[in-house]
């Protein structure tokens, strides 16, 4: 099974590599695909270029065999709409193979707004990731979605190419990447909320406000 991972990662921090870690360990994968969207089509301006994410989650997952980044939105170019890029990834993969995106409750909340979402079910299946707060309305499009397409375990994602919805409840650590970037813009350090590489680089850049010689 085919499993990707799509984020502004704006920057990546240890909340989502921690929970790739986990998805691998659950769904029974070799790695999981982290999928940086190029401009994302829901938010305002990042805080940082696709370019600098990308190396930023580059240099995040150096030596972690299981994590791979694949950058197809950036080369695609545009808004980074989920449905395309499961598209080119079915081309890629044929069609009997499975294919998985994993999204937080409070993405997969606003699904209904995603362009073209009634027809990604038909092409992978939905890993959603329980996110301490509220959780789905009741009775909202998603709620609805996964009521109709759940499943009970992983198991069952290796047995058909896509159409079903698995959630998942693992450890969610509570860091955001809004919260990095208030924090470097206040002066403070996000320390250990993020890899080390990725917090230097950041400085060397000076992103988000960070001061390239500032002492934290
Ligand atoms: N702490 C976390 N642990 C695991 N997954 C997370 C965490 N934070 C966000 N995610 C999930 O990672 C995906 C990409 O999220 P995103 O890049 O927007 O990160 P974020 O920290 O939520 O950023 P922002 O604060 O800018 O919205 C989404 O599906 C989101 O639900
Ligand atoms: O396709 C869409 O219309 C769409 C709308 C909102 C979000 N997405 C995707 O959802 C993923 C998580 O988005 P975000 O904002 O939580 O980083 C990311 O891969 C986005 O490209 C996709």
């Amino acid at each position: 099974m085919h499993v990707i991972y799509g984020g502004t990662f704006d920057p990546v921090h240890h909340g989502h590599l921690r929970l790739a870690i986990e998805l691998c360990d659950r769904l029974g994968v070799d790695r999981v695909h982290l999928l940086p969207c190029h401009i994302p089509p829901h938010r305002g301006d990042t805080g940082a270029s696709a370019a600098q994410r990308l190396r930023l989650l580059s240099l995040a997952v150096a030596g972690e065999p299981r994590l791979v980044v694949d950058d197809r939105e950036l080369r695609r170019g545009g808004a980074s709409y989920t449905a395309d890029t499961l598209r080119h990834l079915r081309r890629e993969l044929g069609p009997e193979t499975p294919l998985a995106m994993v999204v937080g409750t409070d993405a997969f909340a606003g699904f209904y707004r995603w362009r073209e979402w009634v027809e990604i079910p038909a092409l992978a299946h939905i890993v959603v990731v329980r996110r301490p707060g509220p959780g789905l309305t009741p009775d909202s499009a998603p709620a609805r979605l996964l009521a109709e397409r759940r499943v009970g375990s992983p198991q069952a994602l290796h047995e058909v190419p896509a159409g079903r919805i698995l959630e998942l409840n693992p450890p969610w650590l509570d860091i955001s990447a809004t919260g990095i970037r208030e924090r470097i813009a206040a002066g403070r350090s996000p320390r250990y909320l993020l890899p080390d590489a990725v917090w230097s680089e950041i400085r060397q850049l000076g992103l988000y406000g960070a001061c390239p010689e500032g002492n934290f």
